[in-house]
């Protein structure tokens, strides 16, 4: 029986699930494929540290050393950031391999030309393990994109900041306690700044808005906002307004234009990432024939990481390159231009007595914590000039009980 034969780089939390897997699943994978999957080398950093890997597996840090081995079919790669990997996955490409990637802020970076390169060289690219962790949004999207257009693509997708939001509201944790066990269950990456700042989630809307509308918005022109503003007194605010915190990755076509976003928001009983909650991730995609449909699953940790670049293996080694490296869709959304409604706002270090005709007072909830009602380009404006306020917006409106409105700010104009 042939043989197909896998370089894993990297050999942490998602290398050694990729590794495990691959001996757990050998039967399937054999079944599948018709050929037996043998891991023949794993790429590290430290020499020293103890890892449990079959002998036969070439086990080095020299990259070389693994491009020179005889037989190398399929590179996956489990490591951070843009470099060395990406360097290190062009190389593969050229030996001839097909190629999967876990390295999300490489792969928005770079992805474009890893594709093209892959395509020249008639291999295949996987990245299912880019976003979602376990849920298989990547080829969902690539299924549902054949006829319908995609309209907005909006998600949870940091475990961590989920992780932690869900920590400090359920356990009263602090953020750093919460952190901390988000890296001790290998959700959060060794430097966390990417996953709390919303960097992780932005490369991951990048990659979607890649697929679901086969271009990204300007990268300068999205917010990234992470969750380190979010306090245990705001988290306890919304809860008893039947609210809750959630960092959601936003894109939406808006005419011909692709527009993102990336903040935390609050969400109601209603909303579907009201109940999402620990490491979870869930994705909506909005297109015109299906409407909406969310996925939802693990969106970090060893083994949904692990299935997710599994699924992938089978993916590439079955589809003809071409295919498997189509990630623009078939169809450019055609979304009209609609004119925004109004929003909620919570609203936290307001002054009582500003005054702003453009905007109506909801609500006092908290000392200096307002829900208002107003236009995003208006509070955007009120947030320039009120510094360090910080506003949270209420995605699926707000049910005012009016109970608490401040005199001084009842002014509605
Ligand atoms: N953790 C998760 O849940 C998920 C992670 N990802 C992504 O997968 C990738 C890997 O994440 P994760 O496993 O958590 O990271 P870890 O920090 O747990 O592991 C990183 C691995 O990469 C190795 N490494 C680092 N630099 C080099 C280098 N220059 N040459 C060779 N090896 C190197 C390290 O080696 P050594 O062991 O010697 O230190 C380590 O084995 C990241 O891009 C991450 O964003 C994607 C989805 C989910
Ligand atoms: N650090 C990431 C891991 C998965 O992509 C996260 O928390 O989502």
């Amino acid at each position: 029986m042939s043989v197909l034969k896998v370089a894993i780089l990297g050999f942490g939390t998602v290398g050694e699930g990729v590794y495990t897997t691959i001996q757990s699943h050998a039967e399937e994978l054999t079944a599948v494929l018709g050929k037996k999957v043998e891991v023949a080398a794993v790429l590290i950093k430290n020499k020293q540290k103890e890892r449990n890997i079959r002998s036969e597996v070439l086990i080095t840090s020299d990259y070389e050393e693994i491009l020179q081995l005889p037989q190398l079919d399929l590179v996956v790669e489990a490591i951070v950031g843009k470099e060395p990997t990406f360097t290190f996955l062009q190389k593969a490409i050229k030996r001839g391999c097909h190629i999967i990637t876990a390295n999300k802020e490489m792969f928005a970076n770079h992805g474009k030309e890893l594709l093209k390169l892959a395509d020249e060289y008639k291999v295949a690219v996987g990245f299912e393990a880019t976003v979602g962790g376990g849920i298989p949004i990547i080829q969902t999207l690539r299924q549902l994109l054949k006829i319908n257009r995609v309209q907005q693509v909006q998600g949870i997708v940091n475990g961590t900041s989920n992780f932690i939001l869900t920590e400090m509201r359920e356990k009263q944790q602090s953020f750093a306690a919460a952190l901390k066990l988000a890296q001790e269950n290998g959700y959060a990456e060794a430097d966390p700044t990417n996953d709390v700042e919303g960097f992780d989630a932005f490369y991951k809307l990048m990659i979607l808005s890649r697929i679901a509308f086969g271009e990204e918005p300007n990268w300068n022109d999205v917010e990234i906002e992470g969750i380190t503003s979010i306090t245990s007194e705001l988290i306890e605010i919304a809860e008893k307004l039947g609210l809750r915190f959630k960092h959601i990755a936003s894109a939406s076509k808006i005419g011909s234009q692709v527009k993102g976003s990336v903040s935390p928001v609050l969400v109601s009983k209603s909303h579907p990432f009201y109940h999402v909650e620990g490491v979870e991730n869930a994705i909506n995609v909005h297109s015109d024939i299906v409407g909406r449909i969310t996925l939802q699953g693990p969106g970090a940790g060893m083994f949904p990481t692990a299935s997710a670049v599994i699924e992938d293996l089978v993916y590439v080694c079955q589809s003809r390159s071409s295919e498997a490296n189509n990630s623009q869709t078939s169809q450019a959304a055609s979304g009209q231009k609609k004119k925004r409604p109004n929003e909620f706002w919570l609203v936290h270090n307001l002054q009582k007595n500003y005054l702003n005709p453009l905007i109506s007072w909801i609500d006092q909830v908290g000392e200096e914590t307002f829900i208002i009602n107003a236009d995003k380009k208006d509070i955007l404006q009120l947030a320039n000039q009120n510094n360090p306020l910080l506003v949270y917006s209420i995605i699926d409106g707000y049910q005012s009980t009016n109970l608490n409105k401040p005199e001084s700010l009842s002014v509605s104009l």
